[in-house]
């Protein structure tokens, strides 16, 4: 093995690769590694696999650990023959080497089948790490690789551009840190992250990092991101990449925690045997942790349903209730007049009005009914991209598309429920829970959790519920403050906060207010990378 686990040769390098796709449909027969390395596709679709592998073997891997895990299902995604097994591994083992448990994303009972995966003990204490962690070394993987025997300005330098509502913004700045060829630009709405998450981004002081707070929504950031990265003319001579969801590595890297928490629940629950169908209820903004349970299902994991949980950005439980996606509601009977934009929540990383990736699950529908008229696959594929080209124009020239074909809604009722939580019963949920059994739950989880209480009071009572715990409490302390202040034995600073997040305030900031257009901070990313580069 070489430098940073690059192997030269390997035996497997014979089996093909799997290849990508657009869910636009023009772009296409693409490698894993141009796939990771460009983040959007070039007609401004999203990379998914030409074929979702069967994981046949699924029950086989019951006892592995999360890292073996891992390898196995990203084996099926990533062809030796692009990154040979011995480096994939190294990779893989690497990212999960930096997390606080030992079994990477714990499964905790919280009552009868109710069951709760932590997925919050990576370096930022949010879900974001299992996928970042990964995602660094990946980066770094193919930089060393394409570098090899290259000095100066000759090297292959990743300018890494990602938009953030609070998690996804510290996971990657962590993720990326002091790495080689490469450099971090990551954007977030001034004011509408949380103290903690400003502080765990800002106090990183890696030369290669760099934060930039805008001035407007999430949606705002995300916009800028997707501007740039469609227009790859514009940025030259910078390379730039995403990190953000869109990146088809971060759906890949999530799917590894739904099977190890459906081995968990075998292993801990004596009502649930190998082959039942679980509930998994992801509290859900962007579309990405979600999605990753649809591909596990499709590979093969019983599931019996995917519960999604909005917060009052409510986009997709709207569009499950009426096939129609739209940016804003029409206005109810009696008002004139509908609300503008995103509304501030106690769930601010799930204060979202369009879900990037749901345009992902949008192909998968398309296909189906595509195939329904009984064509070849080539066909099937051309018609899917066309139809989320036609719906996706119509999102951005009017807000909104639909309703969908009913066969099209019907699919998607088939494998996802949705529900939507507001303030004050994310508020009930973690008061509540608090009460029960001790347990503190970040805002967003308890959007989860309420989610799931009621989609258990419509299931046969025999099915367990996974709801994904996507933050760490101590990140959100507005709201859980708010929700628990007072109650016995509830103390914030001796029982909740981590050691971790002592005395960040009192640290060294760095971040740039940047007026928030495309052509503002294509300028600035610019400048900052040739100043970086003529350093180097
Ligand atoms: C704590 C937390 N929960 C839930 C979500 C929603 O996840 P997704 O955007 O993948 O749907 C996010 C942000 O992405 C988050 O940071
Ligand atoms: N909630 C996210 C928003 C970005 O989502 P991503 O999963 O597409 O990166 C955040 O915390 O930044």
């Amino acid at each position: 093995m070489a430098q940073n686990g690059v192997t030269n040769g390997s035996n497997d390098s014979h089996i093909p690769s799997q290849r990508y796709l657009s869910t636009r449909g023009e772009d296409t027969d693409c490698s894993f590694e141009e796939v990771v390395l460009r983040g959007l596709a070039t007609d401004g679709g999203l990379y998914i696999p030409e074929h979702i592998p069967q994981a046949t073997a699924w029950k086989s891997w019951q006892d592995l650990s999360f890292s073996s895990l891992a390898y196995e299902i990203m084996s099926l995604y990533i062809s030796p023959s692009e990154i040979p097994s011995a480096d994939l591994k190294n990779i893989v083992n690497r990212s999960y080497s930096t997390f606080r448990s030992k079994d990477v994303t714990p499964l905790v009972q919280l009552d009868g089948n109710h069951h709760l995966l932590e997925l919050f003990h990576g370096p930022t204490f949010a879900f974001k790490d299992v996928a970042l962690q990964f995602v660094g070394n990946l980066f770094e993987y193919f930089l060393v690789r394409k570098n090899e025997g290259k000095t100066g300005r000759d090297r292959h330098h990743l300018t890494v551009v990602g938009a953030t509502s609070g998690d996804t913004g510290s996971a990657a700045i962590y993720g990326l840190r002091g790495k080689k060829d490469v450099s971090v630009f990551i954007m977030f709405p001034k004011g509408r992250v949380s103290p903690i998450q400003e502080l765990q981004m800002t106090t990183v002081l890696d030369k290669n990092v760099h934060n930039l707070s805008i001035e407007g929504t999430f949606d705002d950031c995300q916009d800028i991101l997707k501007s740039m990265l469609a227009d790859p003319e514009a940025n030259k001579p910078i390379n730039v990449g995403a990190v953000n969801s869109i990146n088809w590595a971060r759906i890949l890297a999530q799917i590894t925690y739904y099977f190890h928490s459906y081995f968990s629940l075998v292993k801990q629950s004596s009502t649930f045997k190998l082959g039942d169908k679980v509930r998994f209820v992801v509290p859900t903004g962007n579309f990405g942790d979600i999605l990753a349970g649809y591909f596990a299902m499709r590979m093969g994991l019983p599931v019996d349903k995917l519960v999604i949980a909005t917060n009052e950005n409510d986009i997709l439980d709207r569009f499950w209730k009426t096939g129609k996606y739209e940016k804003q509601p029409a206005p109810e009977d009696g008002q004139d007049i509908t609300p503008e934009g995103v509304k501030e929540t106690l769930s601010p990383a799930m204060d979202i009005l369009v879900s990037s990736n749901f345009e992902r699950l949008l192909w998968f529908l398309a296909y189906e009914f595509a195939a329904s008229a009984g064509m070849d696959d080539q066909w099937n594929k051309k018609q899917a991209g066309q139809e989320v080209s036609k719906w996706l124009k119509e999102l951005k020239t009017t807000g909104s598309f639909g309703p969908v074909y009913q066969d099209v809604l019907k699919c998607a009722k088939r494998d996802f429920d949705s529900e939507r939580v507001d303030d004050s019963q994310t508020l009930e949920t973690i008061q509540a829970l608090y009460k029960k059994v001790g347990y503190v739950l970040d805002p967003h989880t308890a959007v989860g959790v309420a989610a799931t209480i009621r989609s258990a009071a419509n299931a046969s009572p025999d099915i367990h519920h996974i709801s994904l715990s996507t933050a760490h409490p101590a990140k959100f302390s507005g709201a859980v403050e708010k929700a628990l202040t007072g109650q016995e034995g509830f103390d914030f600073e001796n029982k909740v906060l981590p050691k971790e997040f002592i005395g960040l305030d009192k640290k060294e900031k760095r971040v740039t207010e940047v007026e928030g257009t495309v052509s503002k901070v294509r300028e600035l990313v610019k400048a900052q990378v040739e100043q970086e580069l003529s350093q180097a």
